[in-house]
């Protein structure tokens, strides 16, 4: 059985039953028109055979059009009506996926690789529609149809109806068990080689620089075809299940209709069941062939078998990586959250006492014991050597990673603020800043969409990027994929510029030297200061690189932590 976790998310994939109810009902209707179609069609040109007079005829005409009329329109309805239904509970699905990582994200999913996530919330959540589609309406259409033809048919024959049911059951246990043996493991491994394989083709295409210099492609590629043969061995099973599945069923098609064959002849004339006492050949002829319906519409019980076993793999997946509820180091607003009370610009400060924090699932403490404070005007260098915390501090100010000690916000403590209003006042431009890969001016507007083109030039010139920006011919310049089009300063001064856009109080900047060279570093850790300098903001600079004491008001270096 799925965990607690996958349980749920497998009910936020099911659509609720005022959605779901009418393709149900569709589908009923059309799997009894399909064998009512046959019964009828059977029955009248076996009649027919006997030459009676047309007027006993004229029912069975009227039926077999009514029945293939309602079959197709019905069916139609049903694929309307249920793919309309998983559809509109799919949209709810991804929304109620996405409000569930927004918490988590990013520090909560760092452990999980790009590619494999992206499959996951692509993937696995589209395969969750078959829920509905191909797992829950399938089994409930065919058992129903398989149901009332048995009674029909045990009303005509009665042991050609217990023989059907034997039929059908057999058929139904035998083709699951058949299929499981052979594809339950394809159909299981079948989502995780999916999003394995996107994290290989991933991981290479983003390195080839890297793997083409050490000369280390070739492996990488085997290994990527490796992968590839496998999703296309358990593929490969998956369809041998369903072809084996496809023939028990027939198999077990064609007993029923002997079955009715070798019951029914005897009957001829004499004792039928309770619908025709004085059992005739055109009656007889319903018997044996109403089974081949029966057993088209029941062949998606095996099936439905086999997409349940992908369906709860793919909602263990989802719910591996949006749990229900965050982990412990990732934080949750608190119940009546406070925004900050109006404050006086002038006056803002940052202060933390002994705060520490930890990443999920690790037990020793990524920083621990910081107490600094941060005012208007301050220009603080935060130095230390690697490993020391400096990014987890980063990372635990913004609020993305719980912290533990005190840290207050204009006298408030953050943890009882609301995240986005802690975000509103204290902004980050990361070690390695995201850009979108769009224009210049996309990249800058989405820290204040009101600003002007004047502005977003001015804040370019701040920053130090004005020559450039106008020999790429302005803010149309694109960035490229995550910057590829521009060097690692540049990407950090239009970081620091969007920052500058957003005007926070407390602004934090970590190692925006990491990507440059010894000579850009100095000038990039000259140039962030001076334009980040402003009376009413505080800036904490997280850098390697010596600063001079010109450019800051204070230092605090972080100790070695073994
Ligand atoms: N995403 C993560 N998941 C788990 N542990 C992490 C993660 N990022 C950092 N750590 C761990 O937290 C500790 C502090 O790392 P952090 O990156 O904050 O150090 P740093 O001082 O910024 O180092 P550097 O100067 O090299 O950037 C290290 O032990 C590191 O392994």
């Amino acid at each position: 059985m799925p965990g607690a976790a996958a349980r749920d998310v497998l009910r936020l994939a099911q659509p609720r039953p005022r959605w779901f109810t009418p393709g149900l009902i569709a589908g009923i209707g059309s799997a009894v028109m399909a064998v009512a179609l046959l019964a009828c069609s059977a029955w009248l040109i076996t009649r027919a055979a006997e030459m009676p007079s047309l007027a006993f005829l004229g029912l069975a005409v009227v039926g077999v059009r009514a029945f293939a009329i309602f079959r197709s329109v019905l069916r139609y309805l049903e694929r309307l009506t249920s793919h309309d239904a998983a559809f509109r509970q799919l949209a709810e699905l991804r929304l109620g996926i996405f409000r569930r990582i927004v918490p988590v994200a990013p520090a909560g999913l760092a452990s999980t690789g790009r590619g494999d996530l992206l499959t996951r919330l692509v993937r696995d959540v589209d395969d969750l529609q078959d829920l509905p589609l191909r797992v829950v309406q399938p089994l409930l259409v065919a058992a129903l149809t398989a149901l009332l033809s048995v009674i029909g048919i045990w009303l005509i024959v009665p042991a050609a109806g217990l023989t059907l049911l034997v039929c059908l059951l057999l058929a139904a246990v035998l083709g699951t068990i058949l299929s499981g043996r052979l594809a339950a493991t394809a159909d299981r491994e079948l989502a995780p080689l999916r999003g394995a394989l996107a994290d290989e083709v991933l991981e290479v295409i983003e390195n080839l620089d890297v793997l083409t210099a050490f000369d280390a492609l070739s492996p990488r590629l085997a290994q990527l075809a490796r992968t590839d043969a496998r999703l296309r061995r358990a593929t490969l099973r998956r369809s041998v299940g369903v072809g084996v599945q496809s023939a028990v069923v027939s198999l077990f098609a064609g007993l029923a209709t002997l079955g009715a064959l070798y019951f029914g002849i005897p009957a001829l004339g004499t004792g039928g069941g309770l619908l025709s006492p004085n059992l005739l050949a055109p009656t007889l002829v319903v018997a044996v062939l109403v089974p081949m319906a029966v057993f088209e519409v029941f062949g998606m019980i095996p099936l439905a078998a086999s997409a349940w076993r992908q369906v709860r793999v793919s909602a263990r997946r989802v719910a591996d990586v949006v749990p229900a509820s965050p982990p412990a180091e990732i934080p949750v607003d608190i119940e009546n959250s406070l925004a900050l009370p109006e404050y006086d610009r002038d006056e803002f400060v940052l202060e933390l006492t002994d705060v520490g924090a930890h990443w999920p699932g690790q037990t020793e403490p990524g920083v621990a014991g910081v107490s600094l404070r941060l005012a208007p005007g301050d220009r603080v260098h935060l130095a230390g050597p690697s490993g020391a915390g400096k990014t987890t501090l980063a990372q635990a100010l913004v609020r993305f990673l719980d912290y533990t000690g005190s840290y207050r916000l204009g006298g408030v403590e953050a943890r009882l603020l609301a995240q986005t209003e802690v975000r509103r006042m204290v902004g980050l431009c990361e070690q390695r800043p995201w850009l979108f890969d769009d224009s210049i001016r996309q990249n800058l507007l989405f820290a204040r969409d009101t600003a002007t083109d004047a502005e977003l030039l001015a804040v370019l010139a701040r920053v130090g990027l004005a020559d450039w920006a106008a020999q790429r011919g302005g803010l149309n310049a694109r960035v490229g994929e995550r910057g590829a089009l521009v060097s690692g300063g540049q990407a950090q001064r239009i970081a620091l510029a969007r920052a500058l856009l957003a005007d926070f109080p407390v602004l934090i900047v970590d190692e925006p030297t990491a990507n440059v060279d010894t000579a850009g570093a100095d000038a990039l850790v000259r140039d962030i200061l001076t334009a980040a300098a402003d009376a009413h903001r505080a800036v904490l600079l997280i850098s390697h690189t010596p600063v001079p004491d010109d450019l800051i008001t204070s230092r605090v270096t972080m100790p070695f932590r073994g």
